[in-house]
């Protein structure tokens, strides 16, 4: 408690709300929704203030310019992440998200981006439009399956194939994405502070490592995930001639500078991180034209001038600026992961007059960002003409805000522009496709989610399920989807002749 006192009176931090002796903030922080405290403490503290947990310092970025500052442009001292020291017993070292900015981790970024870089994605374009088409399929074919289960289903087929390869998952039947997803749920609840006693009172650190009923939990989760993830990664590799990831990370190993386990690991991380995101985007998405018709109208306006009776392409992207603004404002308005991942300084450097200290952690609160009214006008509005100018066009992208929902600096999210192409997508097809409406009770009245109706996922934030009533917008719409896939099957074949039979395997 001493040392305690002693490290804050001495600190040259920025200030922020004072706490107890030796717990520090801990018991003020709730254990669900911890963003909206967060940015309501920025209204008294600042856009840029310091919350003690247990003596360590955590420090809040609530402002588009603090965040950009901090996490952007001092990037090279702010990318290291913190040691949590129950995620190390459940492995998550092994995860590039965790790593620290080290030779390492800058090569498994650089494997990343040598297949999902802005110029690398252009390979997975036929496999996207397929799969948007497939999804509009079954949304049209299956309207007795909730709506939040087609587009869980798109988000992981997606993701998965571009991985792994294999067939788009079918309407129907187990998804196949549960399997990931519940093993990545099981580390997310027992890495929650509150589950984690050795994060909480860390000097217990010594007796839980030689406790080990206590590390059992963590080595069953580690074993069990690596098994399910070896297996995903054998089974892409020999089987598909489709230039999956996992293919091209083991052709090019040594090129990557990885071993297979780090291979295996890094396809397994973009999996996960890929796939819930994705997902929470597109439910925000819907929610948000639901609740604003006039947006619903623009969007179907521009798509139908585009594309009249067939379905967009991602060649349409550039000709449909309206989209692309309601895509970003889809990340925007509920962001997804809305106080991103936290980031830890590796040297003590000075901003704005304090001295921030090596190892001091910050949270980099996009939902508070987001809100930022000295850059956003009218923040909690759904308006995607917020990124255009008069004449409809895409405004130039202000790198500090326009996609913050995806992180900052050296350790921004690698899976940035394939997320937006695989969003664009889906959302061009099902806009072009349907009219998206509220579904009506036995009475007549209309069944609403509210706005702020969120859930909090640990590490993700995103609307509750809610129903969707959608209406077909165009005669024949089912064949329509049909050529449309057949049509992005025939291309990847072309793009890939060696994937004949994979190609050939699909059902249409
Ligand atoms: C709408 C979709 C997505 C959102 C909102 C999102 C958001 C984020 C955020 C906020 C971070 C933390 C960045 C930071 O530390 O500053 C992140 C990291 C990451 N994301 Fe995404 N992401 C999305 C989709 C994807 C996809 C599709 C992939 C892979 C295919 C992916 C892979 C990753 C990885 C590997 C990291 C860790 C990077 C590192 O620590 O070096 N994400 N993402």
């Amino acid at each position: 408690a001493v040392r305690d006192v002693q490290r804050k009176r001495s600190s040259r931090l920025p200030p922020g709300p004072p706490g107890l002796p030796l717990v520090g903030n801990a018991l003020q922080l709730p254990f669900q929704f911890l963003w909206y405290r967060l940015d309501e403490w920025s209204k008294q503290y600042g856009s840029m203030y310091t919350i003690w947990l247990l003596g360590y310092p955590f420090i809040v970025l609530n402002s588009v310019d603090a965040a950009s500052d901090v996490l952007d442009r001092l990037s090279a001292v702010t990318s290291d992440r913190p040691r949590f020291l129950k995620g190390q017993f459940f492995g998550t070292q092994h995860s590039v998200v965790s790593k620290n900015n080290t030779a390492e981790w800058r090569n498994q970024r650089k494997a990343i981006h040598a297949n999902l870089g802005i110029r690398n994605i252009s390979r997975f374009r036929d496999l996207q439009t397929y799969d948007a088409a497939h999804l509009a399929l079954g949304l049209l074919e299956h309207p007795e399956k909730p709506f939040e289960e087609h587009i869980h289903r798109y988000a992981g087929s997606v993701i998965f194939r571009t991985l792994y390869g294999g067939d788009a998952f079918p309407h129907l039947g187990e998804d196949p994405s549960k399997i990931i997803e519940h093993l990545q749920k099981e580390l997310l609840h027992a890495l929650q502070p509150q589950n984690s006693v050795v994060d909480m009172l860390p000097f217990l650190k010594p007796i839980i490592e030689r406790s080990k009923w206590l590390r059992r939990q963590g080595d069953n989760w580690y074993e069990k995930t690596t098994r399910e993830a070896t297996r995903l990664y054998e089974g892409a590799v020999p089987r598909e001639g489709w230039w999956t990831i996992a293919h091209d990370f083991e052709t090019n190993l040594k090129k990557y500078g990885m071993d297979k386990h780090g291979a295996v690991w890094v396809a397994l991380t973009l999996y996960m991180a890929g796939q819930d995101t994705t997902n929470t985007a597109l439910r925000v998405f819907a929610l948000g034209i639901l609740h604003n018709p006039d947006v619903m109208k623009a969007a179907e306006a521009q798509i139908d001038a585009v594309c009249g009776s067939r379905p967009p392409t991602l060649e349409d992207r550039e000709n449909l600026p309206y989209i692309e603004a309601l895509v970003k404002e889809s990340v925007r308005w509920k962001p997804g992961v809305p106080m991103g991942v936290m980031h830890t300084a590796s040297e003590d450097f000075e901003y704005r007059g304090y001295v921030i200290p090596e190892g001091t952690n910050f949270i980099d609160n996009i939902w508070g960002q987001t809100r930022d009214t000295a850059v956003y006008r009218d923040p909690e509005a759904f308006n995607p003409s917020r990124f255009l100018d008069a004449s409809g066009k895409l405004l130039p992208e202000d790198t500090r805000s326009d996609l913050l929902g995806f992180g900052r600096g050296r350790r921004a999210c690698p899976g940035r522009d394939y997320a937006l192409s695989s969003l664009f997508i889906a959302i061009s097809t099902m806009i072009w496709a349907f009219r998206f409406q509220w579904p009506v009770d036995a009475n007549g009245n209309r069944v609403v989610c509210g706005v702020n109706e969120i859930e909090d996922h640990v590490h993700v934030a995103t609307p509750r399920p809610f129903g969707v009533a959608l209406k077909p917008r165009h005669k024949r719409l089912g064949k329509h989807l049909l050529g449309s896939m057949k049509e992005s099957a025939a291309r990847l074949y072309l793009a890939t002749p060696q994937t004949g039979d994979y190609i050939r395997s699909q059902k249409f």
